[in-house]
């Protein structure tokens, strides 16, 4: 007999430069839910990057999961959440992406609605507005994506061959406080000189031409250079692009966590190299995920106290 849920969605990095709002990789941080059936809503977090989420019908899973039930008109029986994460959160590693994909997955399972990767991704992309932080959390891997009007156009780039190292800050930085500096609109010029880089972007990334991609990750005109000035790690990122032996660096998502793309083998070097560079900042290597989110139906009783893991 089903006791509950065990749900592992992967964090994501957004963007990878030009690539703003459409590319995005899955990485290997996660938030792990365990779900039991209740007689009413409660979340528990049992990690330090999880203090403070709110406990009831105002944690963004709950919103999510209780606005799928309502598309496809179905009750939403209430569920007990306890959760871990080694995500932190408003960095830039898609921690609320997170959020909404957990919370498709538990609709998912707790109204039997029996949906297809293809549909999680359109909910999850049309209730986020873009794909690029809750496809991957959902695929794993590379994926690039739209989300147009109400269609969601997905093309999956499979896992790139390439070492990742993070330079996360200890400070927060909230995506929509981030978004609320970009630009109301751009002039024609712009859009197109913007696009064209991102197209390249996304053609280097199709052939595994790392060199370019990395080169022209630092090109990006739609969001860097309204974002740069509220990080002021990045200066420091700049020169160390052309020091080290790296392809390049971005920021993950809307910052402030920069990003380094480095050769296959080569992160181990790069991040102790980075520590020296960034001492008061956690320096972390990072794998791509390859297989995005897994909900694992549990048989016996599994509340987080009994998982072994407190
Ligand atoms: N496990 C979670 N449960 C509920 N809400 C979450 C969870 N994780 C993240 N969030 C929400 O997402 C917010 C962070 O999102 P955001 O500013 O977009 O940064 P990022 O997605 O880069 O981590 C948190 O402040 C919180 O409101
Ligand atoms: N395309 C979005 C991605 C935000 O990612 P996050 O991890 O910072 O939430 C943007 O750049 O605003």
């Amino acid at each position: 007999m089903t006791k509950g849920w065990k749900i592992r969605v992967p964090a994501s990095t957004a963007n990878l430069g030009p690539g703003f709002d459409s590319v995005g990789m899955a990485l290997s941080k996660y938030l792990t839910l365990f779900v039991t059936p209740a007689a009413e809503w409660s979340f528990t977090g049992h990690s330090r990057h999880l203090e403070g989420i709110p406990s009831g019908k105002d944690n963004l899973i709950y919103i999510i999961a209780a606005w799928v039930a309502e598309k496809y008109e179905v009750t939403l029986p209430a569920a007990k959440v306890e959760m871990e994460s080694d995500i932190p959160l408003s960095r830039g590693f898609g921690s609320s992406a997170t959020a909404i994909v957990a919370g498709i997955e538990l609709v998912n399972e707790l109204c039997e609605l029996k949906l297809t990767k293809e549909d999680k991704a359109h909910w999850a992309s049309l209730y986020e507005g873009h794909p690029d932080n809750v496809v991957p959390s959902i695929y794993g891997g590379l994926v690039i994506g739209s989300q147009f009007e109400e269609d969601t156009y997905l093309v999956h780039a499979g896992v790139p061959t390439v070492d990742l190292v993070a330079v996360v800050p200890s400070y927060e930085l909230s995506t929509k406080e981030s978004r609320d500096t970009l630009p109301e609109g751009f002039t024609y010029k712009s859009a197109v000189a913007a696009s064209s880089i991102a197209n390249v972007l996304v053609a280097a990334i199709m052939q595994d031409n790392w060199e370019l991609a990395g080169e022209v990750m630092q090109k990006d005109l739609f969001h860097r250079p309204y974002r740069l000035p509220s990080i002021p790690e990045w200066q420091r990122a700049e020169l160390l692009v052309k020091e080290l032996p790296v392809y390049g660096a971005t920021l993950s998502g809307a910052g402030p966590i920069i990003l380094f793309f480095v050769p296959k083998g080569k992160g181990k070097e790069v991040q102790l190299q980075l520590r020296s560079h960034y001492q008061e900042h956690v320096v972390e290597q990072v794998e791509v995920d390859t297989e995005g989110a897994v909900t694992e139906v549990l048989q016996k009783d599994h509340s987080y106290v009994n998982s072994g893991k407190q």
